[in-house]
């Protein structure tokens, strides 16, 4: 027998009907497998959510003002944001990057500190990023991997705060996939109808002042964040480390779709938390074959999603390691 063989059987033999754990079995089938175990464990959850500023807030695509970046920054190292109480109450580790953030933090043991700049480029007439800085961000973010892994953590969730980051997220899906610019924007934090159309306007006009770009790494280096881009980087390190990658909303999976298009093997690694109600994850999911876990209709980001589902993930591990099968519990198979 293979060992996918074996961990199916393995699956299908525990006291249940066939399939009656339903996505719980292709969570417990997916992390065995990257871990090539049949008895498969978590150690050490961690989420990273990285943070910085977007040169394009400027020109007013997002409902709130860029200083809520920074203000955010001190709300986590504070304790007192949603990824907070979610990471306390599910025992998960979190840090905080200084990814690129327009103000400079105190030292905090949960602040990871790797600013790329002030924030980026306004990518309506510049690139977001100088090549330099996209180099740095996948250098900085590859030591971020190695310090978990030095701590023995094995599932790695990603969040984000960055005001204007759905923007650039819209720009990256809608140039990594060829969906129209519409099909991917959505309201952000919230913008009103007339903002909304205006927010459209900006990104058209963003897309069309940097024609042909050809890589992903041009695609990232033109309209990302430095956040999108160190979790990119992030993600792919994770990657080749061989965790367990938790994935969360709508800009996290912008960050995803260009690791995917620079590696598609590690989809292997992604779990979906939750399907964002921001206009555009849906179709992101769809187009690499994704299903999410969640569907809670949030549109916050930070992670939030990831620190949710992570319970789920764990009631897939223990099912797996835990639960009886029909030989041991005595009871009749059909
Ligand atoms: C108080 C506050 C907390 C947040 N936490 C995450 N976001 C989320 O909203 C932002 C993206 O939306 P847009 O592109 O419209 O600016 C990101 O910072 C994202 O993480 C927040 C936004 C606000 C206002
Ligand atoms: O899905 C997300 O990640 C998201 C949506 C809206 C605002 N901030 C984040």
């Amino acid at each position: 027998m293979t060992f996918d063989q074996q961990l199916q059987q393995k699956i299908d033999l525990k006291t249940k009907p066939i399939r009656a754990l339903g996505t719980l079995e292709d969570l417990a089938f997916q992390i065995a497998k990257v871990q090539q175990t049949l008895t498969p464990q978590l150690h050490h959850p961690t989420i990273l959510v990285y943070a910085a500023d977007h040169g394009l807030a400027k020109e007013g695509v997002s409902a709130y003002p860029q200083e809520v970046t920074p203000q955010m920054v001190y709300n986590f190292l504070q304790g007192g944001a949603a990824i907070n109480v979610f990471c306390n109450q599910n025992n998960i580790a979190l840090k905080i990057v200084d990814a690129g953030v327009n103000a400079d933090f105190p030292v905090h043991e949960n602040l990871i500190s790797s600013k790329a700049g002030y924030g980026t480029a306004n990518m309506l007439n510049h690139k977001a990023m100088t090549e330099e800085q996209l180099t740095y961000c996948f250098t900085a973010a590859e030591k971020h991997i190695e310090s978990l892994v030095s701590s023995k953590c094995n599932i790695v969730g990603f969040g984000e705060m960055g005001i204007g980051n759905t923007s650039a997220a819209s720009l990256i899906m809608s140039s990594l996939l060829d969906i129209p610019i519409a099909e991917c924007t959505g309201r952000g934090t919230g913008v009103d109808d007339l903002n909304f159309l205006r927010k459209q306007q900006i990104l058209q006009q963003v897309h069309a002042n940097h024609p042909n770009l050809k890589t992903p790494r041009e695609i990232l280096q033109t309209f990302g964040g430095f956040e999108i881009a160190q979790m990119c980087g992030a993600m792919l390190a994770a990657h080749k480390n061989n965790m367990l990658l938790m994935i969360d909303g709508f800009i996290c999976s912008s960050a995803f779709l260009v690791a995917y298009h620079i590696n598609p093997a590690i989809l292997n690694n992604a779990i979906f938390c939750h399907q964002s109600d921001e206009q555009g994850h849906r179709i992101l999911l769809e187009r690499i074959g994704a299903r999410a876990i969640l569907n809670l209709s949030l549109r916050l980001g930070e992670g939030t999603g990831c620190a949710l589902s992570y319970p789920i993930i764990q009631s897939a591990v223990n099912f797996l390691n835990n639960m009886a099968s029909f030989e041991s519990a005595n009871v009749s198979n059909k």
